[in-house]
């Protein structure tokens, strides 16, 4: 659950976007450094005061201006009266005139673990968008010595060590309980194992300019309830649009029913399921609300007829006839068309297929199936999502959805769309099945491509997290409660009143 404040306007920044704003600020409002460093370090002060308000805090202190931030929360939790005590890192301290003439004891790295011992509370403010590789010595030490304390650490921007950009760990990192992270959220903290090691991240605003230029944004709840088109009151099943669904060759009449129900459940006005014969009986039973076509018999115009939307793909088959088929079905309509699963590994032997179709068309490959499509390994595709999901939507001219923790949205010459809703109870077979669904019944109401796309991932994770955190929580579930999660935006759950967005994303079960 997140708390973002109605926000819809969410930016996600790499390290260079992050500094590039920082001095587009200071050069547009001029604005000093020392006021945007006074702003964010008063933020995370009352973040530790309101969470961690007993005992005393260790500030572990960089000698970069993550370190300045430090100094200033040091100085200010003691003019609130707090207990506090640092512990300098590198080999200089940041700039003692910070501390306003606050005397604040300091001891060297090699005291760390006495001094987080003695300590209730650690921040740290070693490391921040400035740090390149692992943690050298000193700072290693430090952070072993914080992790090894089992107190709860508030990171300041993010935790040491964690690269905020690709969100890699190349050597020690701090494993914090809460970031507080400044401006916006930095990509590293939402990308794995960043985004393990940051815990509850805070995102607090400390007196940018607006920003300028494209930048990847979170899929805010606001933002995907203001896109989502509203249902007339004399809605009639025509106008809430058609969606073929082609899936399931014989024996995988499962994936077939699975979409169709994300489909219905997100608010198609009809689903027409094509499917092979052998398919027939268990469709028409699990889904009796949706239309059957024979697959085997089809013809591929016809059955796209007042279509407004066609998913195809799920456990479809990736033989020459499901090729033929597929390739029939593209070139047989110009209503939006959405490609999942086999569909994809499809494309991938046969590329040629987007150049023999005109329409608008969404991929929503997972990284092994984004790896096919671009010639590349997974470890590739995992390394950098945000630049593998930009390169599929340049080379097939489209909307990609790559999925993942975090499902990104990308178009080229719009910004990427990141998720944050959800939980890792989707990671079960049957959920991209429904997910694909739900984004065909969104296709079919009119949204763009990469508006479905973001809002469908959304939805169903909202789905999911109202359907609940537990182990063994099947794609139906998740189907099921849809409707409630489409119904109105959520109420922020938090009454801790921090100064920021609150992002909770969940821990592990
Ligand atoms: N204007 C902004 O953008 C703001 C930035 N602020 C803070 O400033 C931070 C960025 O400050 P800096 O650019 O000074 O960078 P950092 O403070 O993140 O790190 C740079 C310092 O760490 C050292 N360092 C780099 N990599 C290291 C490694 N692997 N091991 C050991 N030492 C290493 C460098 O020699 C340098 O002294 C942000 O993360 C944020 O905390 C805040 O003051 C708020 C405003
Ligand atoms: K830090």
């Amino acid at each position: 659950m997140s708390r973002f404040s109605g926000s819809t306007d969410v930016p996600v920044l790499t390290a260079d976007e992050m500094r590039a704003w920082d001095s587009s600020t200071i050069r547009r409002t001029g604005i000093p450094e020392r006021v945007l460093m006074e702003t964010a370090a008063r933020a995370a002060a009352s973040v530790v005061d309101r969470l961690y308000p007993h005992g005393r805090v260790a500030v572990a202190v960089g000698s970069g201006n993550n370190g300045g931030d430090a100094l200033v929360l040091a100085r200010t939790l003691a003019a609130w009266g707090r207990d506090v005590i640092a512990v300098q890192a590198g080999s200089r301290m940041p700039d003692e005139a910070l501390l306003h003439g606050w005397r604040i004891p300091v001891v060297p790295a090699e005291g760390a673990a006495e001094a987080f011992g003695g300590a209730a509370t650690i921040v740290d403010g070693l490391l921040g968008t400035g740090a390149t590789g692992a943690p050298r010595e000193a700072y290693a030490l430090v952070i072993r010595a914080m992790n090894d304390s089992a107190r709860p650490v508030v990171a300041l921007d993010g935790p040491s060590g964690v690269d905020l950009t690709t969100g890699a760990a190349p050597g020690e990192a701090v494993r914090a309980a809460v970031t507080v992270t400044f401006g916006a959220p930095k990509r590293g903290l939402l990308l794995f194992p960043g985004r393990g090691l940051a815990g509850r991240i805070v995102a607090v605003e400390v007196g940018f300019a607006p920003r300028e230029g494209d930048a990847a944004r979170l899929i805010t709840p606001a933002w995907a309830h203001q896109l989502l088109p509203a249902v007339p009151p004399d809605a009639h099943k025509g106008r809430m649009g058609r969606v073929v669904i082609v899936a399931g060759r014989a024996g995988m009449a499962g994936a077939c029913v699975l979409a169709g129900t994300g489909a219905l459940r997100a608010g198609a006005g009809m689903a027409v399921l094509v499917t092979p014969e052998a398919n027939r009986v268990i469709v028409q039973s699990a889904l009796p609300e949706a239309l059957y076509t024979d697959r085997d018999t089809a013809d591929a115009m016809e059955v796209q007829r007042g279509a407004a939307a066609v998913v195809a793909g799920p456990a479809m088959g990736t033989d020459d006839d499901s090729l033929a088929f597929l390739d029939a079905i593209a070139r047989g309509s110009d209503v939006p068309l959405l490609l999942d699963a086999d569909a994809l590994t499809l494309l991938a032997r046969d590329p040629g297929l987007r150049e023999r179709m005109d329409r608008p068309l969404l991929l929503t490959p997972h990284p092994g199936e984004a790896g096919r499509l671009l010639s590349s390994s997974i470890k590739e595709i995992t390394a950098d999502p945000f630049a593998a999901a930009a390169a599929l939507a340049e080379r097939f001219r489209c909307a990609v959805l790559l999925k993942g923790t975090p499902s990104l949205v990308a178009e080229t010459g719009r910004g990427t769309r990141v998720n944050v809703a959800g939980h890792a109870g989707l990671a079960t077979g049957g959920n991209g099945d429904v997910l694909g669904g739900v984004i065909g019944a969104l296709l079919a109401r009119g949204m763009e491509p990469a508006d479905a796309a973001a809002a469908g991932l959304y939805f169903s994770g909202r789905a999911a997290e109202l359907a609940g955190r537990g182990r063994g929580l099947l794609p139906t579930d998740v189907a099921d409660v849809l409707p409630d999660a489409l119904l109105k935006v959520p109420v922020p759950g938090s009454s801790l009143n921090l100064p920021g967005i609150l992002l909770d994303l969940p821990a592990a079960v």
